[in-house]
């Protein structure tokens, strides 16, 4: 007869466990699992990637109903065991189901902690944790507007950003001044904080919770302090508390966690337990790595193997939030036995930092460049002494020696050392799926051992394995998709458009089978304009394809209030332009009226719904001071006052503004005009810098102002200013035709060259068929604020939802 071994707990790390036991030993137990949730085992973490809209349901499940099927285990979903009666060894659930067992594992994982605040039992409040909790943010946000996150730890700033992508307005409420603190230094945190705003989010930083406000369902939180903030919506995401209740109501030793001895048993006889709910030696881990790790010394234990114990694991994280990169991993801070080396890019967004204890890297933090994560991570595991090469070790071998490369490191990795830590996939598995199952791409190697394919962070290491074990030539290149839905790229999908006569974002994912049919928050606005870009006519503005800002046709700002830019051509203005906006900020009690960088005037500070109201009474165009279209033409006084001014530049620069305005392009265009060499206008870190010269014009293009600062390149002179509206235009539509979906003409014109450009351009006939296209779209383009005022269906999203307080 076989030995019953019974696992409570349906989770990741138990049935991990479980399915490394049964490669070690299949025939050696009669296995019983039981779980609480009606699902098979999932992979939790890729709930942040199904709110996100990146993953659904189907892609998170780990094993399906058939694996235990096919591995005789009887599962029993739906059941919470409430009982461990020791001596007669039995389980037993709520159910009413009762199970012998020679050997038990718990594996209850944890339970979100929940602040206890007045008001916290309203509808609408709710943790992140589980399928339910995803499902009811996903039907929360089809209803309701605002939301708020308290705790801006990892998993409240990933539940952020799914919520945003839910087209939910999003507030983070931290307690601490510094966004992730537990993982993060302060430059880093502040650099991470700064992104987030970037993409939409709001945060309310040093904030203690008071109270939960609402009637039956919540409508608000209040703070210690006094001040309130609106709420539909509220996820606490303030930690975890290992889930011991089952244990200790069986008489079993617990402290924070259940405590285990390195052979992962507890203090009772035959009764094991793993993953989020133990303790060992003092520590409770919350990630999966170390989950695995215990996983893998308890399946050996229970097949009868040998294992020298599990000893504790060092723990890196990465934040799973698209367009940032942060890794941290070991001890990040500073104490006084320690030494630190930081590097900080401010323009490029690169933060590194490692910090190290007798000559060994101990822990780091990397924002904006993760890309050395894995390299440093498994340097503080294999605790190499780096004396003498600790720079090298930041700054890799250019830092100027001979620092490991990613090859060199993975050669002295041993075959059971983990590549992995989502999927806890070791190097061997990883040189054995290459070898024995032809994998040749880290896109392979997902699909064989799941390894790159939760948070990713493994990703170059996987990549340096394939190189390892295959050389420089034999590990395959795949092709970039545009996101992760597909894997066509821009210039494949944009064909495809077009040859197939595609019309709408939902018909590209289904023909050309998008392995996502909802798409995600990257790939819906590509297509939106891709698809306006090919068929301007027939494609209709997809709303909820747009980002908060294009949709609401204003820059949502740091508080969640808005700015209102109306346009002013060629940075020219009048008297009673200045009257009405002047009236204008006093009527809507503007808190901030500012020059922009781009000579326009800045109203900042206003409430959503008063927007319809106050471009109503401007009743002047939107300056599409957010958009992904033409911004501003600066201009410079010129000839019209300047000594030195050679041409009209206020005027050249009015009527390219006026020509362009409103189009839409790839990623936000600026202009500018200068009417002499003098170069006042800062025309050569344009997007399209113009430059008038004795007898012409000198037309540049590809500058950038920005974080990433780039010179123009001279595209060509011409004479007339007729000219300089050809060129600009054929410029422009063959950048809107040949760019990717949010990338810089900067980055475009090094990505395609400045002679492709210029040849593209050069024939008189290739301008006049680039113009006819452009000019078409142009023909096409409307107010957005007039549309709105008019139209009632548009004018609604701005009003608040009724018995909803106005919407900030
Ligand atoms: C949204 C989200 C994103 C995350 N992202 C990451 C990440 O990127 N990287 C990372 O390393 N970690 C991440 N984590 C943490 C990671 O998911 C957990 O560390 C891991 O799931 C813990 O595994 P576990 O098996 O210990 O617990 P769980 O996965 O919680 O499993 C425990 C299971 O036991 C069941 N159960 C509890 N009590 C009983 C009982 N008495 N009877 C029957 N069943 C019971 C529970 O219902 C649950 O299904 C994330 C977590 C969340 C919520
Ligand atoms: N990418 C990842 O690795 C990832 C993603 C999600 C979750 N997780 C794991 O899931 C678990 C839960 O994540 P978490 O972020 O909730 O835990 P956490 O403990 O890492 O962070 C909680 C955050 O909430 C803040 N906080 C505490 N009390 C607060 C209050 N009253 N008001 C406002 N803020 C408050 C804390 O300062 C802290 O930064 C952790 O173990 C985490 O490691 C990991
Ligand atoms: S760029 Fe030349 S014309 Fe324009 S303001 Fe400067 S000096 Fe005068
Ligand atoms: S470490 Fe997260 S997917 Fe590999």
């Amino acid at each position: 007869m076989k030995k019953k071994l019974v696992l409570v707990g349906n989770g990741m790390a138990g049935v991990s466990c479980v399915e490394q036991m049964l490669k070690l030993a299949p025939n050696r137990y009669d296995i019983t699992i039981f779980g609480s949730e009606p699902h098979p085992n999932y992979n939790r973490i890729l709930l942040s990637s199904v709110l996100a809209g990146d993953a659904d349901m189907q892609d998170i499940v780990i094993n399906d109903w058939s694996w235990y099927e096919e591995n005789h285990i009887t599962l029993h979903t739906g059941q919470t065991v409430t009982r461990i009666d020791q001596q007669n060894k039995l389980v037993s659930t709520d159910g009413g189901i009762s199970v012998p067992y020679d050997e038990l594992i718990i594996a209850t994982g944890s339970l979100p902690f929940m602040l206890p605040l007045p008001g916290a039992d309203k509808e609408g409040v709710i943790a992140f944790r589980d399928i339910k909790d995803c499902e009811t943010m996903i039907e929360t946000a089809k209803k309701y507007r605002k939301a708020i996150v308290i705790g801006g730890g990892l998993l409240g700033l990933e539940a952020a950003r799914g919520l945003l992508n839910l087209n939910m307005e999003v507030s983070v409420v931290h307690i601490n001044p510094y966004l992730m603190e537990r993982q993060l230094d302060e430059p880093a945190s502040i650099m991470l904080r700064k992104e987030l705003e970037s993409q939409g989010m709001r945060f309310l930083l040093s904030k203690n919770s008071e109270s939960i406000l609402g009637k039956k369902r919540v409508t608000g939180l209040r703070f210690t302090d006094g001040s309130e903030e609106q709420a539909d919506l509220i996820v606490m995401a303030v930690g975890i508390k290992p889930n011991v209740a089952l244990a200790k109501a069986s008489g079993i030793e617990v402290n924070r966690g259940i405590v285990v001895n390195d052979y992962l048993e507890t203090s009772a006889p035959n009764v094991y337990s793993v993953g989020e709910c133990a303790e060992h030696r003092g520590i409770a881990y919350g990630l999966v790595a170390p989950l695995y790790e215990q996983g893998a010394v308890l399946a050996k234990r229970l097949a009868g193997a040998e294992t020298k114990g599990y000893q504790g694991s060092v723990t890196s994280t990465k934040l799973k939030v698209s367009g940032v990169n942060v890794f941290s991993a070991g001890m990040f801070t500073d104490a006084p036995d320690t030494r630190a080396i930081r590097v900080q890019d401010e323009i490029g967004g690169v933060y590194k930092k490692i910090v190290l204890r007798g000559g060994k890297v101990i822990g780091s933090v990397l924002f904006g460049d993760t890309s050395d994560g894995s390299r440093l991570f498994a340097m503080i595991r294999s605790e190499e002494d780096v004396t003498g090469r600790e720079k090298e070790v930041l700054l890799g071998a250019g830092g100027g020696g001979s620092a490991k490369s990613g090859v060199e490191l993975v050669a002295s990795m041993a075959d059971d050392e983990i590549v992995c830590g989502c999927n806890g996939v070791s190097k061997g598995a990883i040189v054995q799926a290459i070898n024995e199952k032809g994998c040749a791409s880290v896109n392979d190697i997902k699909a064989c051992t799941k390894a790159s394919g939760s948070c990713g962070g493994c990703k170059p290491l996987v990549a340096d394995v394939l190189t390892y074990v295959l050389g420089a030539d034999g590990v395959k290149t795949v092709k970039e998709g545009i996101c992760g839905c597909t894997t066509l790229g821009r210039d494949e999908v944009v064909e495809s458009i077009k040859a197939m006569h595609l019309t709408t974002s939902k018909e590209v994912m289904n023909v050309l089978g998008w392995n996502n049919a909802e798409g995600c928050s990257k790939c819906r606005p590509a297509l939106n304009y891709y698809l306006g870009m090919v068929w301007p006519e027939e494609h209709e503005e997809e709303r909820e394809s747009r980002f908060v800002n294009e949709r609401n046709h204003a820059n949502i700002q740091k508080d969640g209030t808005y700015s209102v830019v109306p346009r002013m051509y060629g940075g020219v203005t009048t008297p009673a332009d200045l009257k009405k906006i002047a009236e204008v900020a006093v009527k809507y009690d503007v808190p901030l009226v500012k020059m922009t960088g781009g000579q326009r005037i800045d109203l900042l500070g206003v409430k959503k719904e008063d927007l319809p109201k106050m471009w109503a009474d401007l009743d002047m165009p939107s300056g599409y001071a957010y958009g992904k279209a033409l911004r501003t033409v600066k201009t410079c006084v010129g000839s019209t006052f300047c000594r030195f001014g050679t041409q009209d530049s206020i005027q050249m620069g009015i009527d390219l503004e006026k020509k362009f305005e409103r189009l839409n392009t790839p990623a936000k265009v600026k202009m500018a005009v200068s009417g002499c060499p003098r170069n006042c206008a800062e025309s050569n870190i344009k997007d399209f810098g113009v430059v008038a010269i004795d007898g012409g014009w000198e037309l540049h293009v590809g500058g950038n102002g920005g974080t990433k600062l780039r010179a123009t390149d001279l595209l060509c002179k011409v004479k007339t200013e007729e000219e300089v509206l050809e060129w600009a235009g054929a410029y422009l539509q063959y950048y809107r035709e040949t760019g990717k979906y949010n990338e810089r003409t900067s980055e475009w014109v090094e990505r395609v060259g400045l002679d492709t450009i210029k040849a593209a351009l050069e024939k008189q006939e290739d301008r006049a068929e680039l113009v006819e296209r452009i000019e078409k779209t142009l023909s096409l383009t409307k107010d957005p604020w007039k549309e709105i005022i008019e139209k009632q269906e548009l004018n609604r999203n701005f009003v608040p939802i009724a018995g909803e307080p106005a919407v900030r």
